[in-house]
């Protein structure tokens, strides 16, 4: 840490605490009074009596510097306090809510931006006076639209992060959500505007105080000597000198601190910011019949977002059944839906998003559940294992703490027997030392390891359903193996169900019973896992195999690729959306869309034969 902070932003954080401390024991330390006139010369330069030399009256200005100090900080940290106390919840409540929440707070917050600062300032001091207090309240409400703005971005950066998905998903209570994922994320790069709000407002006081607008005469401030000083500019720079110069370096290192914290920990780096608000009206959903026999079942699910650009249909009529102890494998090019449609399943969708259709489980339709008994089926009921366990595991908790928390919010363990269970729960994922784990965070453990612990989370209150949206991308691939074993196994003996999202066919020709193939959002082809990668109908399904890299392929074997881009889900093209990419493609497929009738939509199905035919001429795949 010291190496990457570096120099300056050590000097700068020892001459803060310097002036901090001169400032906190200005009282006790070996100084003249810094009102006692005549305590030396009037107007003399730096001697071994007075270090910073002595101002018009002979009062000694390295006394009046320190005591100037009191106040200058003294507001810098209140004002800074209080701005981050009025302005971080609301900040925080508009970017976790959304929506009207959102929209109301930052109208009234860019209203209260185009203020004008001296106004108000003037306002104040002209009704309630010019001391410590007013000072303080004025700078301090003057920083809250800055604090808004700041902790709403940080708040949306982390509220799509896969930890507070995962929390959400465990069924955890938005004020819990809040305080244990969003809090200690924001806590970071506030803490480190902090420094800077507070070089800000130091700045500000002084102009304040060099408009006589803060702290009156004879209480020092740093401002305040500034202004003082300025008729002896010619005859004693000195008393300019000494305050401005103090002055320069601690905002300078107010700065550099908090720009060092800052780039430690920059928020910017995920452009999370949603797109304009939809209507908030649901699709209208057509009936359907309620298969009692199905675990879980989809009924022309959809989720559409309102983008500026026009309506983005991210998953467009999607119907499928599972049984208990099944797993069923989604899969598609990247962009085809399939995240959206698990975390449609789930009601984890983003504020910019509508949704249609029905999600039942064991025959209760989830759609119409309210938020609160959403989240009493999220945990116990539906498990969720995310692509990265690096993103999807809070850095600043321990793994402990975080495996704990759904088994005493749900289950109602006390700490003992949650920290007794969740040992037993990593042992059963294959973690080695759990209780050593227990107490070490994300960062300590290896991809494959926090895989397990982000599954031992999902697990610990006995889902029926396994959501796994692509468990092992950010995998080495010998560990990869071992996770799907895994989770293979704990389908088996726990008796779940398993929703598996992945890129690579051959996991899911390998651990799927069935499979549904997405394309623009939509369902393209479904059926046994084994009968469709063996005998694909729909040409994109066909295409994927062909550009998946298979174990018998020859070292040098150069890939397919599937021709084109995947559509443009706001401008997707007439008829078929595959159409413009298939090699197969005839006038009726730029016409009209093929339905998903049986297992596939295609009006020209691959037949096998001829298939096999084409593969004997072409010499291979
Ligand atoms: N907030 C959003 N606003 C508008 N469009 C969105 C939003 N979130 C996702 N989409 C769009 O929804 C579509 C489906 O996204 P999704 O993440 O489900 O794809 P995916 O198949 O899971 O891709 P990948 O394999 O890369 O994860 C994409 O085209 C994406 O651009």
């Amino acid at each position: 840490m010291r190496s990457r902070l570096g120099w300056g932003f050590w000097a700068s954080a020892g001459w803060i605490g310097l002036v901090l401390l001169a400032a906190v024991l200005a009282d006790v330390l070996p100084l003249a009074r810094y009102d006692e006139t005549l305590a030396g010369p009037p107007r003399s330069g730096p001697s071994a009596a007075h270090p910073f030399g002595t101002d018009g009256l002979g009062r000694d200005v390295l006394s009046r510097v320190v005591h100037g100090a009191r106040v200058s900080l003294g507001v810098g940290v209140g004002a800074v306090l209080l701005g981050l106390g009025i302005g971080a919840p609301l900040g925080i409540l508009a970017g976790y809510r959304r929506r009207a929440t959102d929209a109301v707070i930052m109208a009234v917050n860019d209203v209260a931006q185009a203020f004008p600062a001296l106004v108000f300032a003037l306002a104040v001091v002209a009704f309630a006076g010019a001391n410590l207090r007013n000072v303080l309240i004025v700078l301090g409400v003057l920083g809250v639209p800055s604090w808004v703005r700041l902790i709403r971005g940080a708040t949306l950066t982390y509220a799509d992060r896969e930890f507070v998905l995962a929390a959400r998903v465990l069924g955890t209570r938005d004020r819990r959500i809040l305080w244990r994922e969003i809090v200690p994320n924001v806590a970071v790069p506030a803490a480190s505007y902090a420094f800077i709000g507070m070089a800000v407002v130091v700045v500000a006081e002084g102009s304040l105080a060099f408009l006589g607008l803060s702290v009156q005469a004879p209480t020092p401030t740093w401002g305040g000597l500034i202004n003082e000083g300025r008729t002896l500019l010619e005859s004693a720079p000195h008393v300019v000198l000494a305050p401005s110069v103090v002055m320069f370096l601690t905002v300078l290192s107010f700065n550099l601190v908090g720009d060092r914290l800052r780039s430690l920990t920059d928020v910017r780096e995920s452009g999370l910011e949603p797109v304009r608000q939809a209507a908030a009206a649901p699709l209208p959903s057509a009936e359907h019949e309620v298969r009692a026999d199905c675990l879980l079942q989809a009924e022309d699910l959809r989720t559409h977002f309102v983008t500026p650009r026009g309506v983005v249909k991210a998953v467009d009529g999607v119907s499928f059944t599972l049984r208990r102890g099944r797993t069923l494998a989604i899969v598609g090019e990247s962009g085809s839906g399939k995240s959206m449609l698990i975390r449609s399943i789930l009601g984890l969708l983003p504020g910019s998003s509508v949704r249609g259709g029905h999600v039942y489980l064991s025959g209760d339709d989830l759609t119409g559940y309210s938020p609160a008994r959403m989240r009493s089926v999220l945990g116990p009921r539906l498990g969720t294992v995310f692509q990265d366990p690096m993103t999807a595991l809070n850095p600043v908790r321990t793994i402990g703490t975080q495996v704990t928390e759904p088994l005493r919010v749900h289950l109602g363990m006390n700490r003992r027997q949650a920290r007794a269970e969740a040992v037993r729960l990593l042992a059963s994922v294959g973690i080695p030392d759990p209780e050593r784990t227990l107490r070490r965070h994300p960062h300590q453990l290896s991809g494959g390891m926090r895989q397990r612990v982000t599954i031992a989370m999902a697990l610990s209150c006995g889902p029926d359903v396994l959501f796994a949206d692509e468990p092992t991308t950010a995998l080495d691939v010998t560990i990869q193996d071992q996770v799907l074993r895994l989770l293979h196994r704990l389908r088996e003996e726990r008796d779940m169900a398993v929703v598996l999202v992945s890129h690579d066919l051959s996991v899911v020709a390998r651990w799927a019973d069935e499979v549904i193939v997405m394309y623009a959002g939509k369902v393209v082809e479904r059926g046994p896992a084994a009968e469709v990668f063996a005998r694909p109908r729909m040409p994109y399904t066909e295409a994927l195999l062909q550009a998946a890299p298979r174990l018998t392929d020859p070292v040098h074997h150069r890939l397919r690729v599937i021709p084109g881009r995947p559509p443009d889900l706001v401008d997707l093209p007439r008829g078929c959306a595959f159409q413009p990419r298939c090699p197969y493609a005839r006038d009726r497929c730029a016409r009209e869309a093929p339905p998903l009738t049986g297992s596939y939509a295609c009006w020209y199905p691959r037949d096998h034969a001829e298939v096999l035919k084409e593969r004997a001429d072409s010499g291979g795949r």
